[in-house]
């Protein structure tokens, strides 16, 4: 049976997912939970995601949420197709502590930061009437140094794992691309050519382009 992805359109949780499936070429079929009804919340919802959230995966029976996690069973599920090396083989214990170190940084130096500003700026202007522009500059602020230490990085290598794209590098996409929508150009940056050069390669990928603006099933590739 084809594997279910439960999400919302604008939700950036949702999209870390997306592009992952479509990377990997794995069909999938798109469920949508309103959150502006507030379906999530639903005790059906509530039995397969218990905190009320999107995105969550049925496979064959397997339910499984938290975006980031979902991410890393498929790439690891379908290693053998699609984009390679997404994930390192577990064997690969050195290259899996790298993925490891990263996933880690994404949560802890950007996303925290990142998926604030966009809350604060872009997602209560267009749900709940106004933006708090003041908490979303603290919260962009407080990003910038962490992304002088990201180029710093990415000085010394092509990816935030290493040499070869990972799960990681696409997770700044849902987030990433939104920030232009506070006026910043975080991460096209001339003063930061690096990252400006790992993002715009993020940017430009297949799997991002086919759901940046919507999220559809896909009965094959
Ligand atoms: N850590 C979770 C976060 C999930 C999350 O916050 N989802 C948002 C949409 S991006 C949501 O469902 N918000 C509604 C709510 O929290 O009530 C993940 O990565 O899946």
């Amino acid at each position: 049976m084809v594997l279910t992805l439960y999400g919302f359109p604008f939700s950036t949780c949702t999209k870390r997912v997306a592009v992952v499936l479509h990377e990997k070429k794995v069909p999938f079929k798109y469920v949508n939970i309103d959150l502006a009804t507030g379906e999530h919340k639903k005790p059906e919802v509530l039995e397969k995601q218990p905190f009320g959230q999107v995105p969550y995966i049925e496979d064959d029976g397997f339910v499984l949420y938290e975006s980031r996690a979902i991410a890393r069973y498929i790439a690891t599920k379908y290693a053998g197709q699609g984009t390679a090396g997404l994930v390192p083989p577990p064997t690969d214990i050195q290259a899996s502590a790298k993925l490891d170190q990263a996933l880690s940084i994404e949560v802890a130096n950007y996303d925290v930061y990142a998926a604030k500003a966009i809350y604060e700026g872009v997602i209560k202007k267009k749900f709940y009437g106004a933006a708090d522009e003041a908490a979303a500059k603290a919260a962009i602020d407080s990003l910038s140094p962490k992304l002088d230490v990201y180029e710093k990085i990415l000085l010394k290598q092509k990816y935030l794992a290493g040499d070869e794209l990972t799960i990681v590098d696409l997770f700044h996409l849902p987030t990433g691309t939104l920030l232009p929508f506070l006026g910043l150009d975080t991460l096209d940056n001339a003063a930061m050519p690096n990252v400006a050069r790992w993002w715009t390669e993020l940017q430009e990928r297949q799997a991002w382009l086919a759901i940046k603006d919507d999220i559809a099933s896909v009965e094959t590739y």
